[in-house]
Formats: structure tokens, C-alpha cells, sequence
């Protein structure tokens, strides 16, 4: 595989999106690995922007914004009958009660995997298949300011993860592997809405709940 892969220069990744004052970091994870599978894998190879209000209001699996996991959500969207656009169905940063219109459904799912702890194995499947959605201690993240992240253990659980994330690419600097992770906390946020994190010490537990929707 090659030494740097960034899918937002391979049109499968939507812009950075804000989920505003709601735990609803969970919802934009799982939206934006479904957005790459689609534009990667489906037979469209179309980029749409996925709804997470459908998530926050319909998935009954997780908590809206109290919180919730890809894992899950990926298995109420199968359940629910498929994903509608962010335009059909648009965020609000609340919870508010299921609003789901299966005649709007673009995206059906056929099912999810859970994908290697091991960061060489994921950069390969990162290559071959798309972002992949994760699970990550966010300490860090909330005094980040630019650069490679790699914070100490110590201030980077690596068993506590508390939220949800996409990995959309990795590189080299120098000497420094990163991933490129998307977050959801608006584009001022971090670099242009992104993490670089450091790539091959499991930092901050981002290797240890790796997963990914199927979409046919
Ligand atoms: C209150 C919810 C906060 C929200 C993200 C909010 S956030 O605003 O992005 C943020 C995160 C960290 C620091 C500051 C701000 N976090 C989540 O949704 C995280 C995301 C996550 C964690 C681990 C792996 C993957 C994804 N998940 C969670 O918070 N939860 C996971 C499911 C859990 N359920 C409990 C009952 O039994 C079923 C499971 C509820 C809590």
C-alpha cells in the first residue's frame, strides 16, 4: 500500500460537519464511513451527506445525545430500512422525535465488520475499502491546537474511549506516522476540522474499536 492516502482527495468524504451541543459524535462517525462505503463501494460511487438526525431521533439501539455507538447504529439503520440525506432529514442538534420517511431512504446497508487492532492491518483496509469509523479517548483532542498528537498514556486512556471519530487517510511526517481523522466539531476546530494523531502506538485507544457498515 502506499505510504500516504488521504480520501478526501478520492471524493469520499463529505465536509466537516458540527454536531453543536449534543453527544451525538457517535451519529457523525457512522454517517461518514456509510458516506465513503457509498462513494467507494456501491455502484452509484456517489458522495452523498448522510442524515444523523435519522440517528439521533430513530436508532432506539443508541442514545441520541447522551451517546451511542457505531456498532449499534449501523445495526438500526439495517433495522429501520436504510439512511436518508442530510438534506431530506436535517440535523438539529436535539433530540426530537423519529421523523423517518423510507421513501426517502438512499442508502441500504447489508451489513458491518470490526476491523483489525493492529494499525498496519487497518492503513491496509483504510487503502482497499474506505474511512474507517472508530472509538477514541478525546482528552487530547480537547486541547488540540494543530500538529501530530501523540499525548502520554497517562493522559490518554487508552481503555476509556469516549468518542466517536473517522479515520479518512494517514501519511508520514518525517519520521512521524499519523492518521488523518475527522472530527465533528466544526471546521475552526484542530486543523481545517481534522486530528492528526499518531499512527503505531494505539494512542488514546483509537485501534481498539475500529468498525466499518457494508453497502452491498
Ligand atoms: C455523552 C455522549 C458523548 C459522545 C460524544 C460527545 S462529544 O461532544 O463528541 C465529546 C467527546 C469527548 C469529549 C468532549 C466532547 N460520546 C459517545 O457517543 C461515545 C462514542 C463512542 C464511544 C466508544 C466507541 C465508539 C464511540 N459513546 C458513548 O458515550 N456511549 C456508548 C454507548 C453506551 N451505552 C450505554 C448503555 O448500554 C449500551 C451502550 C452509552 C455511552
Amino acid at each position: 500500500i502506499p505510504d500516504a492516502w488521504d480520501w478526501r482527495d478520492h471524493g469520499a468524504v463529505t465536509p466537516v460537519k458540527n454536531q453543536g451541543m449534543c453527544g451525538s459524535c457517535w451519529a457523525f462517525s457512522t454517517t461518514g464511513n456509510i458516506e465513503g462505503q457509498w462513494a467507494i463501494n456501491s455502484a452509484s460511487r456517489k458522495l452523498l451527506s448522510l442524515s444523523e438526525q435519522e440517528l439521533v431521533d430513530c436508532d432506539k439501539e443508541d442514545e441520541g445525545c447522551n451517546g451511542g455507538l457505531p456498532s449499534q447504529a449501523y445495526d438500526a439503520i439495517m433495522k429501520l430500512g436504510g439512511i436518508e440525506t442530510e438534506n431530506d432529514y436535517t440535523y438539529e442538534g436535539k433530540d426530537d422525535k423519529c421523523k423517518f420517511n423510507q421513501s426517502e431512504v438512499v442508502v441500504k446497508l447489508t451489513g458491518a465488520v470490526n476491523i483489525s487492532q493492529d494499525e498496519n492491518e487497518m492503513a491496509a483496509w483504510l487503502y482497499k475499502n474506505g474511512p474507517i469509523s472508530i472509538g477514541i479517548n478525546a482528552f487530547a483532542m480537547q486541547f488540540y491546537m494543530g500538529g501530530i498528537s501523540h499525548p502520554w498514556k497517562l493522559f490518554c486512556s487508552h481503555t476509556s474511549l469516549d468518542h466517536g471519530v473517522l479515520i479518512v487517510g494517514y501519511g508520514k511526517k518525517g519520521n512521524e506516522p499519523y492518521w488523518i481523522v475527522k472530527n465533528s466539531w466544526g471546521e475552526h476546530w484542530g486543523v481545517k476540522g481534522y486530528y492528526l494523531v499518531y499512527r503505531g502506538d494505539g494512542t488514546c485507544g483509537l485501534n481498539t474499536m475500529c468498525t466499518s457498515a457494508t453497502v452491498n
